[in-house]
């Protein structure tokens, strides 16, 4: 018996669309995509009719939690808002209240056609059980901030966190270490978490040159702009997911390419914090692997993952005077693709026999799909999130034509309507 099989479905797989086809799911893989049904009987079989099968989208930076801040403070650049408004906001907050914003998160990501993402966040016991609930796919690290009174705790708990958790359930959860940024983190802070990182073995997520002023302030002190001083420190040399790299020379680059440094571009987060625009297609050209990550729902302000697609599709044309800059294949593939390699998956996001089954269908009924000349392009410039139907992670189904068969969303509600108050008061 087949796990899963999703029938009379158009299936985007690379940049090829096969029509009416069967995607055969087993022990979370893809067993095999073909127009011809299998012969052997599923144990469960979905109708794909008038949909679109694509990978589903892979968020390589968030807060996830941070949903919870959603629209509580907005129209402030990065410090101002971390130190004045989200700062103390997050000071409220408790293993239970993440839970219930880890569970906000992964509802909002899986109803928009996100089914991996990676986290920096605290209460991270509380995000992974949420994960393993939910059954969403997730790269989770401890945020780390060295000038906190929690530094030391926190080393520790990023340790459990890996011990516990990484490699869940076929690599379902992954953990990293998460030291927070340049502007949090002293050099013998850094110097911990790299001896830490051997140690155990596990890969570095880190804020890395977000804005003109952590750039500026890390040349003051040491003469060397933040990549390079954190590749001096040794940073790179265990495996380095890099959020924003809004700020970065040419030089910075070529380390970057060198040590494989993978970078996170947040561009919603990186517009409405007012941080600048990154050099993406200066970065691709030079082999540097990207991908797309939200940033938490705080400077988004949601976790739809599509509208990272479109703005990087979109943005670095105008910014460039050049409509082939990131053409809409790149960005769908750093919304998928590329997202899967920046969290070190080489077998995800992309739809083919052997890769993980992480599944996303589109209704493609819609007025805005027609005419259907060319699926990448509807799905990077005209869908909408929520034409996501069905939604598949690790062979599982979560959701279900739009119903959600992990969460319970009435309950989420109520508990969401009673943490408000929390935040409001
Ligand atoms: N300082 C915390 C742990 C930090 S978690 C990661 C932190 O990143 C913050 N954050 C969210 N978005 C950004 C961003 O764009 N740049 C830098 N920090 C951010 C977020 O508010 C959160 O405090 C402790 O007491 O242990
Ligand atoms: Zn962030």
């Amino acid at each position: 018996m087949i796990d899963l099989v999703i029938q009379h479905v158009d299936v985007l797989s690379d940049d090829t669309v096969i029509r009416d086809a069967y995607i055969s799911v087993n022990g979370g893989h893809i067993a095999e995509i073909s127009t011809e049904a299998p012969k052997e009987a599923a144990k469960e079989t979905i109708d794909g009719k008038g949909m679109l099968a694509a990978p589903g989208l892979v968020n390589t930076h968030t807060h996830i939690a941070m949903g919870l801040l959603r629209n509580y403070a907005d129209d402030l650049e990065l410090m101002d808002w971390l130190e004045h408004a989200i700062w103390p906001a997050e000071a409220k907050l408790t293993d239970d209240i993440v839970y219930w914003g880890t569970q906000l998160g992964i509802a909002e990501m899986l109803r928009s056609g996100t089914t991996c993402f990676s986290d920096m966040y605290f209460f991270m016991e509380q995000t992974a059980k949420a994960v393993q609930e939910t059954g969403i796919r997730a790269v989770l690290s401890r945020g780390l901030a060295g000038v906190a009174p929690t530094a030391d705790k926190a080393l520790i708990e990023n340790k459990e966190l890996f011990t516990t958790w990484n490699g869940y359930d076929d690599n379902r959860i992954k953990v990293m270490l998460g030291p927070h940024a340049p502007y949090t983190c002293p050099d013998d802070y850094i110097r911990r978490v790299i001896a830490l990182s051997e140690d155990i073995g596990a890969e570095i997520h880190m804020h890395l040159s977000e804005t003109k002023g952590e750039v500026e302030n890390v040349i003051k002190q040491t003469g060397k702009t933040p990549i390079a001083h954190m590749n001096d420190l040794g940073l790179f040399d265990r495996g380095c997911v890099a959020a924003h790299c809004v700020h970065v020379t040419a030089e910075d680059m070529d380390i970057m390419r060198e040590k494989n440094v993978r970078v996170a571009h947040n561009p919603q987060s990186n517009l409405k914090l007012a941080s600048g625009i990154a050099p993406v297609p200066e970065m691709l050209a030079k082999g540097i692997t990207v991908g797309l990550g939200t940033d938490g729902s705080a400077s988004n302000n949601n976790a739809d993952m599509l509208e990272e697609v479109r703005l990087a599709a979109t943005l670095h044309k105008a910014r460039l005077y050049d409509p082939k800059a990131i053409p809409a294949q790149t960005a769908w593939n750093m919304g998928t693709i590329e997202g899967a390699r920046v969290l070190g998956y080489d077998d995800l996001g992309v739809l083919k026999s052997g890769q993980r089954a992480d599944i996303v269908l589109y209704n493609t009924t819609g007025m805005h799909w027609m005419p259907r000349y060319n699926d990448v392009a509807s799905l990077v410039y005209a869908a909408n999130s929520s034409d996501a139907d069905t939604v598949v992670v690790a062979g599982k189904v979560l959701m279900k034509h739009r119903e959600l068969l992990t969460i319970d969303e009435e309950r989420l509600r109520a508990e969401i309507a009673k943490i408000h108050n929390v935040f409001a008061n």
